[in-house]
């Protein structure tokens, strides 16, 4: 299903597994800011509203979308936490940086969930255009953020649960 037929926002907290006793961190890229800010209100409003305490909420910037990946290993390294949400957005410029960013990310934050025993969840936009990034960081398609800190928390639970 693709995106323009569902609302990343929508949520069922009947669904969703109490946060209130997970440690989440966060990790937010600081290329495109009005969006990644966007994204990560979405997240922490989700996180907060499933039970979170504000207290466990972990708050690393890194400066651009490839820096996400250190600073999530990082995050689990040092901050004791259930889960790592990154936060970017990639947006095509002229040339193939944006395929090779994009490509980049994506492995490496495959590469943390196979190498570490911590679940990081994947929440960079790679978009063709920033109209498509507004409309996802509650724009008229809602808000991965918000997607993105109901998948940590079910990743947290199923980690706690294994
Ligand atoms: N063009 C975008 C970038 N580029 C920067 C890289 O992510 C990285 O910070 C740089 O190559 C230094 O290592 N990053 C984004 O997050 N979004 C973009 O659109
Ligand atoms: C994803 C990028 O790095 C890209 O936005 C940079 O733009 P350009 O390809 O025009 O240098």
């Amino acid at each position: 299903m693709a995106t323009a037929n569902k609302n990343l926002s929508n949520y069922d907290k009947n669904t969703i597994p109490n946060a209130k006793d997970f440690r989440f961190g966060i990790v937010v890229s600081e290329w495109n800011d009005k969006i990644t800010e966007g994204l990560y209100n979405g997240a922490e409003a989700a996180l907060l509203d499933c039970g979170a305490l504000p207290e466990n909420i972990v708050r690393w910037n890194v400066p651009g979308g490839f820096e996400l990946i250190y600073g999530a290993k990082k995050m689990i390294e040092t901050q004791n936490v259930d889960c790592v949400i990154t936060i970017g957005c990639v947006i095509k410029g002229e040339t193939m940086h944006f395929e090779f960013v994009c490509e980049g990310v994506t492995q490496g934050i495959k590469d943390l969930n196979v190498q570490t025993d911590v679940p990081t969840i994947f929440c960079l936009l790679t978009d063709n255009n920033e109209q498509q990034s507004i409309d996802r960081s509650g724009g008229v398609h809602g808000n991965k953020g918000t997607e993105a800190a109901i998948a940590a928390i079910k990743m947290a639970d199923l980690r706690k649960k294994a």
